[in-house]
């Protein structure tokens, strides 16, 4: 018999099926992310990352499992769990005729807050992403990297107890991935529970306590970061990644239509001398 849901546990979904036509694309797929735990969510392309977050946040129902989050049926009762969850999807889809500042104002008040705290809470949320000076510009006026940083500004309004984050860093320069990256160490600091995919596997290194790696829709092994390395005999969960997935046979994929010598050393570039 399968044991109650922890409350220990932010998140725990169980036994997961998602099914898109005849695809499976998540088979069995279990999801235990302890409360305050900073979870980095890995796996390869098309592994069934988004597609559970997508369960989690009730976007579809799961074909089979359970899911509980903050120790609610998430399938039961998804608008109390939404209530206390904040989400950055890996596809943004934003209110493109709103200003910056009107949209997370916007998110507030849907979120039920009052117009005088929404409001203050998307300028300090503004200032947090550095988007301040871009607060009057129309979102479909903003970058790439911009719209990923007002959608985790969007996520935070209503304080949620558990961010799950698909993929933040992406398209973010390199000075407003250290912005967001201390961000994200602060919720973690006050207790928030945050769920991280990536693939950059040095940012999950520097962030996470805890780490799932999944493949083909299932969990192959998680836990506490620590005990992952151990469990692996590994120095990096990068390692440890690499042991459980196995490498594809497309890295030995050859660009035949080119010609020339496949096993040809890859050329050096010298490194440029300063002149005197
Ligand atoms: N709406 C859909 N219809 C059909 N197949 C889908 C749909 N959504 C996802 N899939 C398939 O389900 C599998 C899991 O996709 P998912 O997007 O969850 O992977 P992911 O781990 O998030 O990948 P990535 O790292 O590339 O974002 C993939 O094989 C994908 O092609």
């Amino acid at each position: 018999m399968t044991p109650p849901p922890s409350d220990d546990l932010a998140v725990d979904a169980r036994g997961l099926l998602k099914r898109f036509g005849g695809f499976t694309a998540l088979n069995g797929l279990d999801l235990q992310i302890p409360r305050g735990a900073f979870y980095a969510y890995l796996g390869p392309n098309g592994a069934g990352k988004s597609t559970s977050i997508a369960l989690l946040t009730g976007v579809y129902g799961p074909d089979a499992g359970t899911i509980h989050m903050l120790g609610v049926d998430a399938v039961a009762k998804p608008l109390e769990v939404k209530r206390r969850v904040g989400v950055v999807p890996e596809e943004l889809s934003l209110f493109e005729r709103l200003t910056g500042r009107q949209y997370l104002t916007f998110c507030g008040r849907m979120y039920g807050l009052d117009g005088d705290e929404a409001a203050a809470r998307a300028t300090e949320l503004l200032e947090l992403t550095e988007l301040s000076y871009k607060a009057g510009a129309l979102v479909a006026e903003y970058s790439k990297g911009m719209r990923r940083r007002l959608a985790i500004a969007a996520a935070l309004i209503h304080a949620p107890e558990l961010v799950l984050l698909d993929e933040p860093f992406e398209g973010i320069d390199v000075l407003a991935a250290g912005v967001i990256r201390e961000l994200l160490r602060e919720l973690s600091r006050r207790g928030v529970t945050l769920l991280l995919t990536t693939h950059v596997l040095e940012i999950a290194e520097r962030l996470a306590t805890h780490a799932g790696i999944l493949r083909g829709g299932r969990m192959l092994d998680q836990g506490p970061v620590g005990t992952l390395l151990e469990r692996y005999d590994c120095p990096s969960l990068e390692a440890v990644f690499e042991k459980l997935i196995a490498v594809p046979a497309s890295r030995n994929a050859r660009l035949s239509f080119y010609g020339g010598d496949a096993a040809a050393p890859v050329p050096v570039v010298a490194p440029r001398r300063e002149s005197a």
